[in-house]
């Protein structure tokens, strides 16, 4: 046993030889059977070993998942093979290992024969792959060198073997049997009990899941191959004695006839003495390594009829156990779990378990991007929400169909190797909650998009009609909203198109869509009303003006000269008379122009019959209130009575032909007076009250103005005057609101009127004295009678003649010069300056005439005067002075 080994060898063997295995890997160590220093971040040092799956005390290493991540091996999914070696205690199982794989497993010292491999340990081949070598295959090969049977350390327990038989058949896809070989033939030899134990828990393992019964490869390394006996001859042994194995087996019912082929294959290689055939034995080692390392092998060959089996690849898809990379260490956790507790080992269970632990792993990892890409829009929309100011999020719509596709794809990529009901059961749940998000945006981004909408539809509308009205054209209010409904609605659903995702259930905007058209024709109905309200004032407004106009005519003519009562009961009383029958006329002519614009107007709006009704309803209330104001007016007192004055002056004042009278003292002053009085007093009970001239009866409001129609609302209704005969419940009779003038105001106004008559007549009695300065007519007849001798004398005599043609000459010349003007205000300034003089001369004379007439006076009355002077010279002038001045003398 001389040791004859390369430098290479040397060194694999010399490191773990001093008996400390694996002093460089604290974190997967197992300190007092316990694993520690777990947290610490992996190094290539630490993982220069392996790691150790199972300790000593049959613990699970928990941080398997970092060490195959940190081997790169978790993302590979299917890409992986596990290859687990059994065998007796140091029958350099390890070596084996370490020379195939270039793994470097702890390996006992020549000199100190213990036990080295504790537990399970696995490593990620090492070795470097040849250009032949299927690339993937040889980096994705994982290598669990299990405790070596028959140990003497754990005596004949053979609960630690059976347990790691059942974790590496129920994990690995081949199981290396690495015996000597002169053990082979050695029927109750460890080995043939390794295999007795491993073909037991297989069924065990596998007689639940008879469907998808996976193979597994036994590939016996038979070692120290003298060579005498060749491998052919070593296998029909080997292979005798399995079969004997299998079949002295207490197999389970149902599974009494199955045999050793349906679930294993077999392959054998046999090592020379690795001490006494140094270089062979690592030329052989390195041949036997290429198979691992060459994919799959020929499905179609006969395990048990091979030649030396050194060539083709050993795996089969057929033995994998289809758990993915990044699944392994927590199914390996949840097998060995059922394995320790000796409970049942379920396979499919736990790769269920596994699938839905790691779907849930999976799912959690895919929604931290969703996260990413989704809370801030979800941030945004509850912020908006909160401030009551929800906007329209852009780039919404293809955010969340990115995140949503991303998300699911991710999850699809990772989880869908995992068990096929379990990841659609978890797809499921992973898509109804990004969807629950998804839609929670999508719904809000739709009501923003709805409440933007309708408030701009809404501004929309009133621009554009207060545009129409800026211009002053006719508007078309119906073509405004259809046009701005259309838009608005395009506009709607080109948002809500913008979010709409694909796949998602909820993702169709129908029902909201109708919501929002739904909405949109309450807000549209709602301008229309405003807009009828608009039209109804504008038509108001106009009903004003013309009825202003025409009913103020009509009473206007009241007053105006129409002749007066020199034409009793013509014409003009009988129009006097129809007032109100005119008024009547004209109001309903305006009103039902009004009513015919009203309803053309509306027309164009497409307000529904019902609405039109409702207006032209109003309408004619509102307009019997702008007649009953205008009527008001015209019958204020002031009015009224100046109404009345003026039409009784006219008939006083006028004659016939409207001509103004000149009263004379002969008139009969009196007797107009009287008839014009009298017919201007008529006037008032007739305008006391608003009815018909012929039949008397008031004109039929009631019927005029219908009944409310249904569809008013009480906002139709809020700001009518209430109209007697038509509002019932006002209490107001129709009598009472065509009674223009009460009683007393009638008589008040009577009496009123009679004395400003009073006043027109006396008056016109004084213009009738004062006439009388005129000279009669027949004077002048009498002068020409009387004065005809003069008139003769002087055409008679010629200097008087030539001096009356000069006369008229010189007129003539002042006549064309322009003259009389100047002349007469000269000749007025003259005179009026002689008058003065002369007015002046006068109060001269009369003065001194009167001084004369005072100085004689004056002598009969001085002694009087004289006495009545007091002590100071002073006059005493009152009666009573007499007699103080007598005191005093006393
Ligand atoms: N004769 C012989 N000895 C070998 C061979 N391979 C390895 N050895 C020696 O056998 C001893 C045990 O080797 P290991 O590789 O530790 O054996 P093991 O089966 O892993 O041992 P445990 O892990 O303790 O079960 C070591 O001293 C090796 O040098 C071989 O092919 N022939």
């Amino acid at each position: 046993m001389a040791a004859v080994a390369s430098p290479q060898r040397e060194r694999r063997e010399s490191r773990p030889s001093n008996n400390t295995r694996h002093p460089t890997a604290p974190s997967v160590m197992s300190v007092n059977g316990h694993f520690a220093n777990m947290g610490e971040k992996p190094s290539r040092e630490q993982y220069e070993h392996g790691i150790q799956v199972i300790n000593e005390n049959q613990q699970f290493n928990p941080i398997l998942p970092q060490y195959l991540s940190f081997e790169k091996v978790s993302p590979v999914g299917f890409n992986y093979h596990l290859i687990s070696v059994f065998g007796s205690q140091s029958t350099g199982k390890s070596t084996l290992l370490n020379y195939l794989f270039g793994t470097e497993f702890g390996v006992m010292s020549e000199d100190d024969r213990r036990q080295t491999t504790k537990g399970i340990w696995m490593s990620k081949n090492k070795k470097l792959h040849s250009a032949t070598d299927s690339k993937s295959m040889a980096e994705n090969i994982l290598v669990m060198d299990v405790e070596g049977t028959d140990g003497r350390e754990r005596g004949e327990d053979q609960d630690f073997e059976r347990k790691s038989a059942l974790f590496a058949l129920a994990t690995s896809e081949v199981l290396i049997v690495n015996i000597w070989e002169h053990q082979v033939g050695l029927y109750q030899g460890a080995n043939m009990g390794l295999l007795k134990v491993v073909f037991e828990v297989n069924l065990e393992l596998f007689l639940k899941n008879s469907k998808s019964n996976p193979r597994s490869l036994l590939f016996f390394v038979i070692r120290d191959h003298l060579g005498t006996t060749p491998l052919a001859n070593l296998r029909n042994t080997l292979i005798q004695d399995l079969t004997r194995i299998w079949s002295g087996l207490n197999k389970p019912p149902g599974l009494e006839k199955s045999k050793i082929e349906d679930y294993f294959d077999f392959a054998f290689a046999a090592l020379p003495h690795k001490i006494l055939q140094p270089e062979r034995f690592v030329s052989e080692v390195a041949r036997l390594g290429t198979r691992f390392r060459e994919g799959h092998r020929d499905p179609r060959r006969d395990p048990l009829r091979g030649d030396q089996e050194f060539e083709g690849g050993i795996f089969l898809p057929e033995y994998h156990r289809r758990i993915p990379a990044d699944g392994f260490s927590i199914y390996a956790e949840q097998v060995w779990e059922q394995i320790v507790n000796n409970k049942d080992l379920d396979l499919p269970t736990q790769q269920e378990l596994m699938a839905q632990f790691r779907c849930d792993e999976i799912a959690r990892e895919v929604l931290v991007g969703f996260d990413e890409t989704i809370m801030p829009f979800e941030e945004k929309q509850a912020e908006g929400i909160r401030l009551g100011s929800q906007q329209i999020i852009p780039g919404l719509g293809a955010a969340m169909r990115t995140a949503r596709m991303k998300t699911i794809k991710n999850f699809e990529t990772e989880a869908s190797r995992y068990h096929k009901g379990v990841y659609a059961r978890k797809k499921a749940e992973l898509e109804s909650k990004i969807d629950g998000r998804l839609k929670v945006l999508f719904q809000g981004q739709l009501s923003a998009a709805h409440k933007s909408g309708v408030r701009d539809f809404s501004d929309a509308v009133t621009a554009a009609v207060k545009a129409g009205q800026k211009k002053g054209a006719s508007y078309d209010f119906a073509e405004i909203v259809d046009r701005e409904k259309k838009t608005a609605l395009s506009k709607y659903e080109k948002e809500a198109r913008g979010v709409l995702v694909e796949g998602a259930p909820w993702s169709n905007y129908k029902q909201e869509m109708s919501l929002y058209q739904k909405e949109l024709g309450e807000v549209s109905g709602r301008l229309r009303r405003d807009e009828m309200r608009r039209l109804a004032t504008r038509v108001e407004r106009w009903v004003r003006s013309r009825l202003g106009e025409s009913v103020g005519l009509e009473f206007n003519a009241l007053g105006s000269g129409r002749g007066g009562s020199g034409a009793p009961d013509t014409g003009e009383r009988e129009s006097e008379r129809e007032i109100w029958d005119r008024i009547w006329t004209v109001f309903m002519k305006t009103v039902d122009e009004a009513e015919r614009r009203f309803t053309d107007r509306a027309k164009s709006f497409d307000a529904s019959s019902g609405e039109v009704e409702v207006g032209l309803w109003r309408l004619k209330r509102k307009s019997w209130g702008v007649l009953r104001a205008k009527i008001e007016e015209e019958m204020m007192e002031g009015n009224l009575l100046l109404k009345l004055r003026e039409n009784f002056e006219d008939k006083f004042r006028y004659d016939e032909a409207g001509v103004p009278r000149i009263w004379r003292p002969t008139d009969d002053i009196e007797g107009m007076y009287t008839k014009a009085r009298e017919s201007t007093l008529t006037l008032i009970p007739l305008l006391s009250r608003f009815q018909s001239s012929y039949t008397s009866s008031p004109p039929p409001l009631d019927e005029w103005i219908g009944n409310t129609p249904s569809e008013a609302t009480p906002a139709d209704e809020e700001d009518l005057t209430p109209i007697g005969g038509v509002d019932e419940d006002e209490g107001k009779s129709l009598e009472e609101e065509m009674t223009i003038l009460s009683d007393a105001k009638r008589q008040d106004i009577t009496t009123r009127f009679k004395k400003t008559a009073d006043g027109v007549y006396v008056e016109a009695k004084r213009s009738a004295i004062g006439g009388m300065t005129q000279v009669p007519l027949y004077f002048y007849g009498l002068l020409l009678a009387l004065g005809w001798n003069e008139i003769v004398a002087v055409l008679r005599n010629p200097v008087y003649f030539i001096f009356l043609i000069l006369i008229g000459v010189g007129a003539y010349v002042t006549y064309t010069l322009n003259l009389w003007g100047p002349m007469y205000q000269m000749a007025n300034a003259a005179s009026a300056q002689a008058l003065e003089e002369g007015k002046k001369r006068l109060r001269e004379f009369l003065e001194e005439s009167n001084a004369g007439r005072q100085a004689v006076a004056m002598s009969g009355q001085e002694d009087i005067l004289m006495r009545k002077l007091n002590g100071n010279g002073k006059a005493k002038v009152r009666p009573g002075d007499e007699a103080e001045d007598e005191e005093e003398e006393i």
